[in-house]
């Protein structure tokens, strides 16, 4: 039999907060084939910062003889974080799928829906059962999943016993003596920084010549020179066969170096495809783009009437803050058809919670060039503030892009403690268009609080405009 809905979205993780009070009294069908609450939730961004903070918590002990305080890290009992990261958050996902399940107005589909045709979906759930459903409209927010490389696939090597991604590492029984990762990017950097803090042997393969490669070109390789102080990095290297270690115990990595790379596991951080190849998308009607998202226009509306789309499986930002925001407008358009809002895409800000952190939004330098614009940078060094002195910091930045006629911000480029959070001042004078010298100077800036960094780097702009 069929079930018809008002709103049908496939996937919990923001998808689940389009169940907004515009709904109170129609029918929702929410849809989710894995984890209730999604990837933010149990396997991204809250359980990677909760393992994050605990080796904040190892290095700051490890670092603190710097300071005068002698202290002797005894041990890291990973069962116990890793206990106390799941046990947080295992609950609230459970809580979330019974919320809908018992919802006055919602129904939960737990398994994988596929389209079958215009606003019509086919879900496989538990024990064989399949149910059919349609929509007046729908919504997919499927999100995205680890692409495994080829040399890994080959390997023969089964995910989550030897091999690992971000989805099964955080959840293994003891910790590694060795790890190596493949990938330079955010989970690289990320988990290299958790494992690496919790007293673990971590070499980290790139292809690329920097880690994190797409930030600022100087943050790179200020990061990337910080991480080989940490970690083995191996980086303009070509993994070129993966197999089981000598005597079959571990993993061994044949790099074209000819260098070879053994580890008790292995993590891959090679990217996340969108999760459009199991969708059914051509019957349903949905155009998906060479880089596997979901073709969406301004506003999140996919190639089918009445047929929306958001987060990591269309957006070009694969970050949770940009999933929500579209999500927010999605909210709102499904409910405003002649009202329609545009997904915020301007000034999206990231940070990478590694050691050091780095925080990034608007234009890089190199974009400013590449783009024949005017432009003025300053880099900022945290070891210039007062706040700097008391961290013993030598390596912090604060790097900032304006345009020097307009008096206006176009990047902020951030790297070193607390980044995430300094940065905020920054996004919101480019959200707010408000000029270099009005926000340096039209405030407070406590004293001798870290975010003197920002103020100084603010007033250090040579600019020709000032307010
Ligand atoms: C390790 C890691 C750390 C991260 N850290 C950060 C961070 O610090 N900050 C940040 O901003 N971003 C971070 N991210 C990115 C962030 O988690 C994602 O951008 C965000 O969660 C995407 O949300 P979403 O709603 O689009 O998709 P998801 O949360 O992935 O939700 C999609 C859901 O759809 C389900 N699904 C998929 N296909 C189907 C189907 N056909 N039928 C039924 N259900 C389906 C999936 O099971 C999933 O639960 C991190 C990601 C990872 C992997
Ligand atoms: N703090 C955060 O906001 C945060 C944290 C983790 C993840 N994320 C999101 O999740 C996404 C996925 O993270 P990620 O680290 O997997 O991706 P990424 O795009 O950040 O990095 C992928 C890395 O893998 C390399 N790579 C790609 N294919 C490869 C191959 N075949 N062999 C070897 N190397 C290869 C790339 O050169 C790059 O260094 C990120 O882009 C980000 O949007 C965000």
């Amino acid at each position: 039999m069929t079930q018809h809905f008002d709103l049908a979205i496939i996937g919990s993780g923001s998808g689940n907060s389009l169940v907004t009070p515009d709904f109170d009294g129609k029918r929702v069908a929410v849809i989710e084939g894995g984890t209730f609450g999604g990837t933010c939730l149990n396997v991204g961004c809250i359980p990677t910062k909760m393992f994050v903070y605990a080796a904040e918590v190892a290095t700051t002990v490890r670092e603190a003889g710097r300071y005068g305080v002698d202290a002797t890290l005894e041990g890291v009992r990973w069962a116990d974080v890793r206990d106390r990261v799941f046990g947080r958050i295992d609950p609230i996902s459970d809580g979330g799928r019974r919320y809908r399940q018992d919802g006055p107005n919602t129904t939960a589909f737990l398994g994988h829906a596929t389209f079958t045709g215009d606003r019509s979906l086919m879900v496989e759930l538990p024990g064989g059962r399949q149910e059919t459903i349609t929509a007046d409209q729908v919504v997919v927010a499927a999100g995205a999943h680890p692409v495994i490389p080829d040399v890994v696939t080959e390997s023969g090597l089964e995910l989550g016993d030897l091999v690992h991604t971000s989805d099964t590492i955080m959840r293994i029984d003891e910790l590694p003596r060795r790890l190596a990762i493949i990938g330079g990017g955010f989970i690289a950097a990320e988990m290299a920084h958790v494992f690496a803090s919790f007293g673990v042997h971590v070499t980290v393969v790139a292809r690329g010549s920097q880690l994190l490669r797409h930030i600022d070109t100087e943050i790179s390789q200020r990061f990337t020179d910080l991480a080989r102080e940490q970690w083995d990095v191996r980086t303009g290297t070509n993994v070129l066969a993966v197999g089981r270690g000598d005597g079959g115990g571990g993993v061994r990595l044949h790099l074209d170096s000819a260098a070879v790379v053994d580890a008790d596991l292995l993590m891959v951080a090679t990217g996340r495809r969108p999760n459009t190849s199991c969708l059914g998308a051509d019957a349903g009607g949905l155009a998906v783009l060479d880089d596997g998202r979901l073709e969406v226009d301004a506003y999140g509306r996919t190639t089918a009437p009445g047929v929306w789309a958001l987060g990591d499986v269309s957006s070009p930002f694969q970050l949770k803050h940009v999933a929500n925001a579209e999500a927010r407008a999605v909210a709102h358009n499904l409910v405003h058809p002649d009202d329609l809002r545009r997904l915020p895409h301007d000034h999206v800000p990231s940070g990478i919670f590694s050691h050091p952190q780095v925080a990034t939004v608007g234009l890089t330098e190199q974009d400013c060039i590449e783009q024949d614009r005017p432009h003025v940078t300053h880099v900022q060094a945290y070891g210039d503030t007062a706040y700097g002195w008391a961290l013993e910091d030598r390596s912090s930045v604060c790097k900032l892009v304006a345009d020097p006629t307009t008096g206006r911000l176009l990047g902020a480029h951030l790297m070193g403690p607390h980044a995430t959070s300094l940065i905020q001042p920054l996004i919101q004078a480019l959200a707010l268009g408000t000029p270099v010298d009005e926000l340096a100077r039209g405030q407070y800036w406590i004293h001798p609080a870290l975010a003197e960094v920002v103020e100084n780097a603010l007033l250090g702009l040579r600019l020709e405009r000032t307010a």
